[in-house]
């Protein structure tokens, strides 16, 4: 790894320098070549094990925590800082600089009452996701490694440490803004040079001025919103969108209790200490939304009112818009709109899309309604033929006639498809075979725990890497979980 050193370098004071901690018969439980091309790695080595598992210093590291605070579940929490997570500096690839974070790496100044450390199970669940959601295209933080270790640490009982090698292209969150602006009012500096530098290593397009910034929050507004349309298209809930959890590049991060979708449900909550279900499935656009809020706020000092709520007010649109395109794809409605007829209007546009998302609105329906799977429902489209009343989908549906009725116009939208196999091949493009579903990452945590076999895990890790494809011999891995498996809530415990 070669690394540069600019948030360490330019942002004293943001942070506390603290060496990790090293875990004990240090081994790889996972490897992605997928996130160490990123950065210019290949294959693992002995070295680069005692290195991320923190028994030998990395050449060129700096070592240290950032500071920030964040609003949890609704309230404010004036500091928290990474805990548990130890940024070796900017990792340079061909393409981007990557942060390099030893998360379980040990305690810090911002630890308070915790260990510093990860359990196995949720390192690797986060090494899984990680990997499995770039696959899907969306945005979010990588992992590189997962090291597992014999040392014990106690949660409800004991379990052992392990590492997860994160790479995020930024670590910088909603919560860092949130404690510079609250702790040092009335004294923007260190609010200000945490914006430049932001926008100087992130969005290197714009200013550092009055007008970059009203652009830059509208830039956050805008992947904000994309990464959360990204998630409900495909039935992601992330467990816990605290601010101090949302990354300022709008990628997906931190996660924890994190669940796909089975069957669809609307107010499906993943986070066992979510009683209220603030964070269930359908809530999580208008949580991006209120989030977005208190990043608005903490930036007032350097961006007027106006210009924030004007930004502010795009959020539903850009959210909107997204997710429109996202299951037009899905759905095969795109055609009519990609086909940018110029006869269309906006008026007529805006109409196209408004009938769509009722389209869909009402498929969803029909899935929570008849207590369909939701993956593998929309896998389903790629066996469709359009012009046929046949299809698997409808086999699927106890409430038949509600069926009939959403899919006669649905084929009206869709209109003549001519080369049938070319758009089911489409919908197989995107509409992903493979999920990372909770009971399949738990079968690959438990062959750990019980026989030290990772072999799961590499199979599950492989798999996921080519989400969309066929796996023939795989079959098994797509379908919805057995018994024991369904509904399966995880602690916040990690
Ligand atoms: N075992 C632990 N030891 C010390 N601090 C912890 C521990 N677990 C969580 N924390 C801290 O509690 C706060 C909230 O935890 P949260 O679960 O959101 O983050 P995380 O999963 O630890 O890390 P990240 O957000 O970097 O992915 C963070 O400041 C985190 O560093
Ligand atoms: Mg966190």
């Amino acid at each position: 790894m070669r690394f540069k050193q600019d948030f360490f370098e330019q942002l004293t004071g943001f942070y506390s320098q603290v060496y990790p901690q090293p875990i004990s018969n240090p081994h790889w439980l996972g490897w992605s070549d997928d996130a160490a091309a990123l950065i210019g790695l290949s294959k693992p080595n002995d070295e680069l094990l005692m290195q991320l598992s923190a028994n030998h210093a990395a050449d060129g590291a700096s070592y240290y925590a950032q500071v920030y605070s964040g609003h949890q579940f609704g309230g404010y929490t004036p500091r928290l800082g990474d805990g548990r997570s130890i940024i070796l500096g900017e990792a340079i690839g061909p393409h981007y600089a990557w942060d390099v974070a030893l998360k379980g790496g040990g305690p810090t100044p911002y630890s308070r009452m915790g260990d510093g450390r990860a359990v196995m199970r949720s390192a690797v669940r986060e090494f899984l996701i990680s990997e499995a959601l770039a696959a899907l295209h969306v945005p979010t933080s990588r992992a590189l490694a997962v090291i597992g270790s014999d040392l014990p640490v106690w949660r409800e009982g004991q379990e052992t440490a392990a590492i997860t090698v994160r790479l995020a292209k930024s670590h910088i969150r909603f919560g860092h803004f949130e404690y510079f602006s609250y702790t040092e009012k009335g004294n923007n500096a260190k609010l200000k040079q945490l914006a430049d530098f932001t926008i100087s290593q992130h969005f290197p397009h714009l200013s550092t001025d009055k007008a970059g910034y009203i652009q830059w929050f509208n830039e956050v507004v805008a992947a904000t919103a994309k990464m959360i349309a990204h998630w409900q298209s495909i039935g992601f809930a992330h467990g816990v969108m605290n601010t101090d959890n949302m990354s300022i590049l709008g990628d997906s991060f931190d996660f924890g209790p994190f669940a796909f979708l089975d069957t669809f449900k609307e107010d499906f909550i993943c986070n066992h200490s979510d009683h209220e279900g603030r964070y269930a499935f359908g809530q999580q656009p208008g949580v991006g939304f209120w989030n977005l809020q208190r990043l608005a706020q903490a930036l007032t000092p350097l961006i007027a009112s106006d210009d924030l709520v004007q930004a502010l007010n795009q959020y539903q649109r850009y959210l909107v818009d997204h997710y429109l395109l996202l299951m037009e794809q899905k759905l095969g409605l795109a055609e009519v709109k990609f086909a940018q007829e110029p006869s269309l209007t906006d008026e007529a546009i805006a109409e196209q899309q408004k009938q769509d998302l009722q389209l869909v609105g009402e498929f969803t329906t029909l899935l929570e309604t008849n207590q369909l799977d939701y993956t593998n429902s929309l896998r389903r489209f790629g066996e469709l033929d359009v012009s046929s009343q046949k299809s698997s989908l409808r086999d699927d549906m106890v409430d038949v006639a509600k069926f009939d009725h959403w899919f006669a116009r649905y084929q009206q939208r869709v209109g003549k498809v001519d080369d049938v196999a070319n758009w089911q091949r489409d919908r197989n493009a995107v509409n992903p075979k493979y999920i990372l579903r909770n009971y399949l990452a738990q079968e690959a945590i438990i062959a750990i725990e019980e026989q030290g076999d990772n072999s799961k895990l590499v199979q599950l890790h492989q798999l996921l890497r080519h989400p969309f494809n066929q796996h023939p011999t795989m079959e098994d891995f797509a379908k919805r979980p057995p018994e024991w498996g369904q509904g399966l809530i995880m602690s916040c415990s990690s």
